[in-house]
């Protein structure tokens, strides 16, 4: 589903990923962890065409993602939802609008829409907050709205950056179950964290793998987190 052969990428300051080759099978559950700079985000943002490598191959849905064209990318961006780290919602429009905005931009109607909507923030337990802005909502809200509209799609890929980055642990755990949730439904799950805690958490309740970046290479890690 989404597979590295070779990749590095390299910016100004130098090489940052060097010669990456992993391979996320469909319906699989992955960390991705490392120190701060590692690079984790970066790697999020090749998988989802952000950014491209600078040498090597990635392909996701078997299509290589250096050759795609605009269309191609835009069909492939509706295939991965990604919930980033800093949530990015304009603060100017309501929960209900931001969440709902790749729909919209998709072309969907104003029924369907509506009830996708009141469907999905109910799942992640918003269904009251329809109205608000999101200056008013906590961290919490905030992470959980984040991940609606990543999968309001219903994307075959999550790639989440820090998805429990600035909550307490008990709504971390909320956003780990929900995450699980989507994976049992069959979508490839990867989470980028720093929270080794969060990981542990997970062991009980899903097959994840954990890959980690260490000095320009990801690798798998043991069992001793
Ligand atoms: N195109 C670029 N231009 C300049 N700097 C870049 C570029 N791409 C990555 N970097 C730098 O590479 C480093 C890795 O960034 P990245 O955000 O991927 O790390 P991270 O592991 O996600 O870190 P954190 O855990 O702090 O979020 C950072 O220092 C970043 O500024």
């Amino acid at each position: 589903m989404i597979e590295l052969e070779n990749v590095s990428y390299t910016y100004g300051g130098g090489e940052l990923l060097s010669n990456v080759s992993l391979r996320l099978q469909p319906g699989s559950f992955h960390f991705l962890t490392g120190p701060s700079g590692a690079g984790k985000t970066t790697l999020l943002k090749l998988c989802y065409g952000a950014l491209l490598s600078t040498s090597g191959r990635l392909s996701v849905f078997e299509q290589d993602v250096a050759q795609l064209d605009r269309d191609q990318m835009a069909l492939l961006r509706r295939r991965v939802g990604v919930v980033h780290q800093d949530c990015r919602f304009l603060d100017h429009m309501t929960l209900a609008e931001n969440v709902s905005m790749p729909l919209m931009v998709s072309g969907r109607s104003e029924s369907a829409l509506q009830d996708d909507l009141a469907d999905l923030l109910t799942w992640v337990g918003l269904g009251t907050r329809l109205g608000a802005y999101p200056p008013e909502l906590s961290g919490g809200e905030r992470q959980r709205a984040a991940l609606a509209r990543a999968v309001i799609l219903s994307p075959d890929v999550v790639l989440a950056d820090e998805p429990t980055g600035n909550v307490d642990w008990e709504m971390s755990q909320r956003l780990l179950r929900l995450l699980v949730e989507l994976n049992k439904m069959g979508k490839t799950v990867l989470i980028a964290t720093h929270d080794l805690s969060l990981i542990r958490a997970a062991k009980s309740q899903v097959q994840a793998r954990v890959l980690r970046i260490s000095q320009r290479q990801v690798q798998l890690a043991g069992a001793d987190l």
